[in-house]
C-alpha cells in the first residue's frame, strides 16, 4: 500500500491535504477506521492506516448454537487472512446482547487486553458491526487498534477491485462507512493518541501506521456524490450493453452465491471459459459475462457477479447495486451453494437476503449444490430436502454438470411459442436465429423453403409470424 506519508513519521510531520481527494488521498481513505465527534467544516481526522498484520479475533455470541457462533468467527478468520493478516487467536463471548460500550464487556475487554500482550497482537478484529463510540471505548482497553467486520470487508473489496467501477463502487462504500466515523483532532484525540504511544503502540512506528489527514465532510460529500454519479454513468453503460443481449434474445442467467462457493468454477465449467479460481473470499468483484449454450443448442449469456457473505455491509450492496443489476436483469438465477460448507443453510439464508435487498428474489431460481466430491452425503440429502429445486454438482469434477445443463434448458426463459413455418431460403438468418436462440424440433428443405417446426422467444416468434403455416398432419 502506498500511503502519502510513512507510517513512522510523526504526526505534525506531514503535510496536511487539501481541496479534493486524489488518488492517495483516496488510497488512504480506504483504510481508515475513525471515530466521531464533532466536525467543523475543516476538520482535521484521525486517519489509521489498517496494518493488518498480527490479530486476534473477538466474537459475541447472542443466539443460535455454539457451534455456529464457532463457524461465524472461523469465517472471520478467513476473511481476516484474505485481508492479508495472520490470526493469533479468537475468543467468543456469550452475552444476550453486544455491550453498549464496548462490545464484549469491561470484564472481557481486560481478558482480551492480556491476550494482545501475551500474543503480541497489533489489531483486534470485532465480528460485528460497532458503533463508533464501542471501537474507541475498547481500543482504549486494549491499547492497539481496533476495527470490526465491515472495515475488514471493505478493506478485502479495496484490495481485490481492478475495474473502475469495481473502484468507485468500493471507494463510495468505504466513505459511507467513514463518514459517520469521522471526528475533531482535539482534547479527547490527543490524549487517545498520546495514552496509545505511551502504551507501547500506535504512532512510532512500533505499532500499527496511524496520522491524521486533514478533511471535512463537504470534501467527502462532495466526492461522494461525484462518485454516485460516475457509477450512474458506467452503469448506463452496462445498460445498453445489457438491451442489446436483450434485443439479440439471449436469455441472460446470472451466477449468484455466497463467497468461495465455486461461481467462477461453475462458469468455467458451464462456458469453457478461463476465469480465475482462487481458493480465496471475494476473488470476483466485477461481472463477468460469457456466452453459454444449452444441450438443445439455446445461446444465452452467462454472469457470474460478487461473492455474498453474511453480514455483508449495507454500505457495499448500496454501492454495488448497479453491479448487482445483472442479477436483477437475468431471467435465472443459478444459486451456488457450497455443500461442503458447516452451514451450507446459512449461506443460502444469507445470499437470499441480498436478493432481496436488491429486488431479484422473484426471478426463477436453481439451486446447485456445489462441492459434491467434498461434501457429507447426508448432508447434501438434508440440502436436497430444504431446496427440492436443486442440482448437486461438482464444478471440479464434473459431476451433475449435464444435469445442471439440461435444467437451465429447462427454466430458460422466453420459449413462449412453439410454431411450423415455411421459411424462404432467402431468409437464412431467420433459421439461424432459431437455431441460436429457440429450440429446433423438426427441420426440413422442400422445394419452397425451409420447413420449420420450432419453440421460439416471443420476438422471433412474431418475425416468423408471415411466414406460418398450419402445421402438417403427417
Ligand atoms: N472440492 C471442490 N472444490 C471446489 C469445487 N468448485 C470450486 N472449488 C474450489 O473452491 C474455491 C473457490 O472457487 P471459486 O470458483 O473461485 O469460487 P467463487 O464462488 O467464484 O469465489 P469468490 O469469487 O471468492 O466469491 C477454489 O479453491 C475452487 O478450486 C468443487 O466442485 N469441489
Amino acid at each position: 500500500m502506498t500511503l502519502p506519508f510513512s507510517a513512522d513519521q510523526a504526526p505534525d510531520e506531514f503535510e496536511p491535504m487539501t481541496g479534493e481527494l486524489d488518488l492517495e488521498d483516496r488510497r488512504a481513505l480506504r483504510r481508515v477506521a475513525g471515530l466521531s465527534t464533532e466536525l467543523t467544516d475543516v476538520t482535521e481526522v484521525e486517519y489509521r492506516a489498517l496494518r493488518l498484520e498480527r490479530v486476534v479475533l473477538v466474537g459475541v455470541w447472542t443466539e443460535g448454537t455454539a457451534a455456529m457462533a464457532e463457524n461465524s468467527l472461523r469465517e472471520l478468520a478467513l476473511l481476516a487472512e484474505t485481508a492479508g493478516s495472520e490470526v493469533l487467536e479468537g475468543l467468543v463471548q456469550r452475552r444476550s446482547r453486544p455491550d453498549p460500550a464496548t462490545y464484549i464487556g469491561s470484564g472481557k475487554a481486560a481478558e482480551l487486553r492480556d491476550i494482545v500482550i501475551a500474543t503480541g497482537a497489533d489489531t483486534v478484529i470485532c465480528d460485528g458491526e460497532l458503533a463508533p463510540g464501542q471501537l474507541r471505548h475498547l481500543e482504549e482497553t486494549v491499547q492497539v487498534k481496533v476495527i470490526d467486520r465491515t472495515a475488514l470487508i471493505l478493506d478485502i473489496f479495496a484490495q481485490h477491485a481492478k475495474s473502475r467501477e469495481g473502484k468507485a463502487q468500493v471507494e463510495l462504500a468505504q466513505l459511507s462507512y467513514l463518514l459517520p466515523r469521522l471526528r475533531g483532532w482535539g482534547g479527547n484525540l490527543s490524549r487517545q493518541v498520546g495514552g496509545r504511544a505511551a502504551g507501547g503502540v500506535g504512532i512510532g512506528g512500533r505499532g500499527p501506521g496511524e496520522t491524521k489527514i486533514e478533511l471535512d465532510r463537504r470534501r467527502i460529500r462532495t466526492r461522494m456524490a461525484k462518485l454516485r454519479r460516475q457509477i450512474g454513468e458506467m452503469s448506463k453503460a452496462r445498460d445498453t450493453g445489457r438491451g442489446e443481449r436483450r434485443r439479440g434474445e439471449v436469455p441472460a442467467v446470472a451466477i449468484a452465491g455466497y463467497t468461495n462457493a465455486g461461481k467462477s468454477s461453475l462458469l468455467n465449467r458451464l462456458t469453457g471459459a478461463g476465469v480465475l479460481v482462487e481458493n480465496a473470499l471475494f476473488a470476483t468483484l466485477d461481472p463477468t459475462v460469457r456466452r453459454a449454450e444449452t444441450p438443445g443448442g439455446r445461446h444465452y449469456t452467462l454472469a457470474d457477479t460478487v461473492g455474498f457473505v453474511r453480514h455483508l455491509p449495507h454500505q457495499l450492496v448500496e454501492a454495488f447495486r448497479s453491479t448487482l443489476e445483472e442479477v436483477t436483469g437475468a431471467g435465472l438465477v443459478l444459486h451456488v451453494v457450497d455443500g461442503s460448507d458447516p452451514e451450507p443453510e446459512a449461506q443460502l439464508d444469507a445470499v437470499r437476503e441480498v436478493l432481496r435487498e436488491i429486488g431479484a428474489d422473484t426471478i426463477n431460481e436453481i439451486v446447485v449444490i456445489n462441492k459434491a466430491d467434498a461434501a457429507d452425503d447426508l448432508a447434501i440429502v438434508r440440502l436436497q430436502r430444504r431446496e427440492p429445486h436443486s442440482v448437486v454438482v461438482s464444478a471440479r469434477t464434473g459431476q451433475g454438470i449435464d444435469e445442471l445443463r439440461a435444467a437451465i434448458e429447462a427454466e430458460l426463459p422466453g420459449l413462449e411459442s412453439e410454431l411450423h413455418a415455411l421459411v424462404p431460403y432467402e431468409r437464412g438468418d431467420l433459421i439461424a436465429r432459431v437455431h441460436d436462440h429457440g429450440e429446433v424440433l423438426k427441420l426440413e428443405h422442400v422445394a419452397e423453403g425451409t420447413l420449420l417446426h420450432a419453440r421460439v422467444p416471443g420476438d422471433l416468434a412474431g418475425e416468423l409470424s408471415r411466414y406460418e403455416v398450419v402445421a402438417p398432419t403427417v
